[in-house]
């Protein structure tokens, strides 16, 4: 089975692919060297002529032929490797620029297995198996026709029975793709079902949910086994077909031909070999192709925004929200209409409004993270649309509520805003944050280890590190997701040290941002409903 997108794919790779076919085809020579050999040795042996020079070359061809099937595996596993390499880093930059709209809509877990099972998959499809169609489509066809100017009456039926391999077995092809991608999308459900029941942990615990998960768990394993089995069956029946025509070929080949028996048997036998090894080659490399239509998915999804503009970012870091109206994709209703308002240069602007009222949707607008349906949004004048998507990113710092931290340690953490930051830059930064006495407490500093997404600190520290990364950028805009709870007295202070000489949207959640804000709106369904300049 040619995957025509697979088969696209394959282009990037097409040197060591192109290798393993080369490799695959020596090796192939060398076995058919070797039978020609034993089989002259044994037709020597029978007439009593002497076998010992025809025995030597055929150990020379042995040993030679353990050395390609060496450098082969060695080939075919740095093949395998540069894809999987290739293909992850054009997902991980796909969805880098998918951004987070289009996660929003998918289920971490199923991507999370399109990225690590479905690319694991599909290195053997390409390092084992485009290679091994390339050889089973020389080696047998070269067979055939040297055996035709031999003993032509058993090359015919030996092409007939190879053929047959090759061809019968494809009636089945679609109904085992279908299994094989029924079986992939429970395989997928599952490992997405487990992943949010372990991040989910304490909520279920909580209220009393494990069990009811862990049955709800162990139905869908049971779905993945009848899929499974359900696609064994068909597999088995097609390993059947094979090996009866394999056998039937050859017997066939030897009551039709002549004198030659020795020789008809082991041309069959490396007539077969590469058939048989498509076969296991096939079967390593199908879990790769039942998961390609999470890779598709993934390659051709549209991203929310396009980048096509150029413009860098503006010297004025005035903001401008025009008539600007928004409506998620498949939302009966707009998100946010009708929303128009300036924030000048080095001035803050507070959104307030009850939950659901668009103040988040209004941020993202802002990052770009989608476009508005209706109205524009300006830095300095120039439409968002007009600025490529990095100049917009690094112009703008975020300070959101919920921040990642990434398992790693916390200066790493804190790099990701500034990589070229010294030691010195980050403990600054820390301690302008209020963060540093808190570091510094820690075993072992800055090089402390945290846990997935900050586990191991409180909402607080985790907050005060956000605003510390943030301190560490030079982007003149700060959009702030003001915390509803962990406002301690430093993380205040250091809120509003963030906020300094920058042009700032904040989410506000608290009185004290309200009146230090030059200017608040209040917004409620989507709308301004009210608003003041300072
Ligand atoms: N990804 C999404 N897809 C569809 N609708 C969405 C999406 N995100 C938000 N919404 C809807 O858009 C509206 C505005 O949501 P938004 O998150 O902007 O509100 P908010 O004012 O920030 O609320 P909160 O204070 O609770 O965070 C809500 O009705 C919400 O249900």
């Amino acid at each position: 089975m040619i995957h025509r997108r697979l088969f696209h794919l394959a282009g990037s790779v097409k040197g060591p692919i192109a290798a393993c076919v080369a490799l695959g085809l020596l090796v192939s020579g060398a076995y058919v060297a070797q039978a020609l050999l034993l089989a002259a040795a044994l037709a020597a042996l029978v007439a009593g002529e002497p076998v010992l020079p025809l025995l030597a070359w055929a150990f020379a061809v042995i040993a030679a032929r353990g050395a390609l099937l060496w450098t082969r595996e060695l080939v075919t596993v740095r093949a395998g490797a540069l894809v999987r390499a290739r293909l992850r880093d054009r997902l991980v930059g796909r969805l880098a620029e998918l951004g987070p709209a289009h996660l929003a809509g998918t289920r971490t877990g199923q991507v999370q297995t399109t990225l690590v099972d479905g690319v694991e998959g599909l290195d053997p499809y390409f390092s084992r198996y485009l290679p091994q169609v390339a050889v089973t489509f020389c080696v047998p066809v070269a067979l055939v026709g040297w055996l035709f100017t031999v003993e032509p009456r058993a090359a015919v039926v030996l092409g007939a029975a190879v053929a047959g391999v090759l061809t019968i077995p494809r009636l089945w092809d679609a109904t085992l793709l279908r299994r094989g991608r029924a079986r992939w999308a429970a395989f997928s459900e599952l490992a997405a079902d487990y992943l949010e029941a372990m991040q989910g942990m304490a909520t279920l615990r909580a209220f009393g949910a494990v069990h009811r998960l862990g049955t709800r768990l162990a139905d869908r394993a049971h779905s993945l086994y009848l899929t499974t089995m359900r696609q064994l069956r068909i597999s088995l029946v097609e390993t059947g077909v094979s090996a009866f025509l394999v056998q039937a070929g050859t017997v066939g080949a030897i009551l039709v031909g002549g004198e030659s028996l020795f020789l008809i048997l082991l041309v069959s036998v490396e007539c077969f070999r590469p058939v048989r090894q498509l076969s296991e080659a096939w079967h390593a490399g199908y879990l790769g192709i039942t998961a390609v239509d999470g890779i598709e998915r993934l390659l051709r999804a549209r991203p929310a925004v396009p980048d096509e503009g150029d413009r860098a970012f503006p010297s004025s870091p005035e903001i401008r929200f025009e008539g600007v109206g928004f409506t998620y994709p498949g939302a009966p209703r707009p998100a946010v209409s009708e929303v128009s308002f300036t924030v000048k240069e080095g001035q803050t602007l507070a959104l307030v409004g009850p939950s659901g009222a668009g103040k988040s949707t209004l941020a993202a607008l802002l990052q770009r993270h989608h476009d508005p349906s209706e109205g524009r949004i300006t830095i300095g004048g120039v439409d968002l649309r007009d600025l490529s998507l990095d100049a917009l990113r690094c112009g703008i710092a975020v300070v959101a509520q919920d921040t990642y931290l990434f398992h790693g340690t916390i200066a790493d953490n804190l790099r990701l805003a500034r990589p070229r930051a010294t030691d010195e830059d980050l403990v600054d930064a820390a301690r302008r944050a209020g963060a540093h006495d808190f570091v510094s407490a820690l075993p072992d500093g800055y090089g402390t280890r945290l846990g997935e997404r900050g586990a191991t600190l409180s909402g607080g520290q985790r907050q005060r590190l956000a605003i510390a990364r943030a301190l560490l950028t030079d982007a003149p805009i700060l959009v702030l997701d003001e915390a509803t709870s962990h406002v301690d007295l430093h993380t205040e202070q250091a809120m509003n040290l963030v906020r300094q000489g920058r042009t700032c949207l904040v989410i506000a959640h608290r009185l004290a941002t309200v009146r230090d804000a030059d200017q608040t709106i209040t917004i409620d369904e989507g709308a301004i409903t009210e608003g003041r300049a300072a």
